[in-house]
């Protein structure tokens, strides 16, 4: 896949401000989900994973019981946030809400 450019602050944060509880830090967005079972984490968890496989675009993962905190960051550009990351928040909040 071609390389993609990492965005800038500016428009990181402008991203951020339609995405609640994402933050941006360490070149990455992240957020940290919390669900009423370990069982509804991992349902979560493999939703995103064919929302990923669709998008070409993987995140990285790391689940603790209830909790599934997630870190987006684009490879191809340097491990640097990209418009593919903001792509990739945004349709783990539509995954998040639909349960
Ligand atoms: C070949 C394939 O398109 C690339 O390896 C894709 C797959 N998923 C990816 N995911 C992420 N997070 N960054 C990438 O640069 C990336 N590249």
């Amino acid at each position: 896949m071609s390389r993609v450019e990492p965005l800038s602050r500016e428009a990181i944060e402008a991203a951020l401000a339609e995405l609640p509880g994402w933050t941006y830090a360490d070149d990455r967005l992240q957020k940290t989900y919390t669900f009423g079972s370990f069982r509804e984490a991992v349902s979560f968890i493999v939703r995103i994973a064919f929302e990923a496989e669709q998008l070409n675009h993987h995140p990285e993962l790391h689940n603790v019981y209830n909790r599934v905190t997630l870190a987006l960051t684009t490879h191809a550009a340097g491990n640097r946030v990209t418009a593919r990351d903001v792509e990739l928040a945004r349709a783990i909040e539509r995954i998040a809400w639909v349960k």
